[in-house]
């Protein structure tokens, strides 16, 4: 293989925009476009291989890329039925949903202590099978393509294991979760195999740009006018800030300028909560990058 670092990314679909956009954030220049297979980043030795996200851990595993990023669930469930070489280098935050064991409202199915001996619809039957066996559970498997949501309606099965994230397509289909089996989110993957010095350097570059782009997403430089009396209650309301600046108003000796980067998400409470305290002209900012 060339000395190009791959980077195998679905090519549509619910992890494809976000994994874009992070790779971007970091610095790649490329465009996506028609129905190419690869995508060549232009100002660093990146390619792009972009494929269904199913195949994403084989492929990093055979070596046809050399790093992958793809859901959780997907990289689980492989993990579970075939062979694998591929773990998770990093976790990347988006692409949040959550495997569940779910059944039509008001039917014979509320728990899992319901299922022995009835049929459960998924289109992962890795996990779910060894959700089954750790809780001492016999039922039946019916695996699927898709469309998961339809078994119980049409009769194939009494409940069903699939994705859920807002519980919307749950509602329409009168379907409730009732246990989890597996929280997701996107994941940088890549093998055991050792990569060439300069694949090495070029992906501890990534990944220290990645760490960057996540941690500077969560942060917050936060500005406000405070009263005297109330800096110290103020600032203990920061959100994962340590030490932040206080510096006098010109010609107001009532308050103080609170500048301060806040490392934790910074809520419409938290700044509600400022305000009771007598906090002003609060300016949330966003920072654009970040390298300690
Ligand atoms: N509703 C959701 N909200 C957030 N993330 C989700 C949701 N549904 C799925 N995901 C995550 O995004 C991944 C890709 O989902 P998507 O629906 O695009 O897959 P797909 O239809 O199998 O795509 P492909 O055509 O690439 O095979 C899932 O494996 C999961 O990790
Ligand atoms: O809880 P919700 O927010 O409704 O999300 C859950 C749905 O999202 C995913 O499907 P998607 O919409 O990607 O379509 P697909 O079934 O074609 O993959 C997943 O398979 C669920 O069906
Ligand atoms: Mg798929």
């Amino acid at each position: 293989m060339s000395d190009r670092l791959r980077i195998a990314l679905q090519k549509k679909g619910r992890l494809a925009d976000d994994s874009f956009a992070l790779l971007k954030a970091c610095g790649l220049r490329f465009a996506i476009r028609g129905g190419g297979l690869l995508a060549r980043v232009k100002n660093m030795p990146i390619d792009l291989l972009l494929v269904r996200d199913d195949d994403i851990p084989s492929f990093v595993s055979n070596d046809a890329a050399d790093i992958g990023i793809v859901g959780e669930n997907v990289l689980v469930e492989e993990q579970l039925t075939g062979e694998l070489d591929a773990t998770i280098a990093m976790r990347l935050g988006f692409s949040r949903c959550r495997l569940c064991l779910a059944a039509p409202d008001g039917g014979t199915v509320k728990s899992k202590t319901d299922l022995s001996g009835t049929r459960i619809a998924t289109t992962y039957p890795g996990v779910t099978r060894r959700f089954l066996s750790d809780s001492g559970i016999d039922a039946k498997l019916v695996e699927m393509k898709g469309a998961v949501e339809l078994a119980p309606s049409i009769g194939v099965a009494e409940s069903i294991c699939d994705l859920v994230s807002s519980g919307a397509t749950l509602e329409a289909n009168g379907l409730s979760a009732f246990e989890t089996i597996l929280k997701s989110e996107a994941v940088l993957i890549r093998s055991s195999r050792e990569l060439s010095a300069a694949k090495t350097e070029l992906l501890d570059k990534l990944l220290r740009r990645i760490e960057g782009v996540i941690k500077s997403s969560e942060t917050k430089y936060i500005m406000l006018n405070a009263p005297k009396s109330q800096v110290a209650a103020i600032t203990n309301l920061l959100p994962g800030s340590d030490a932040p600046t206080v510096m006098p108003l010109a010609g107001n000796d009532e308050l103080v300028a609170v500048q301060a980067v806040c490392t934790e998400n910074v809520f419409w409470e938290t700044l509600e909560d400022l305000k009771a305290l007598g906090a002003r002209a609060i300016l949330v900012l966003p920072i654009e990058k970040m390298m300690s």
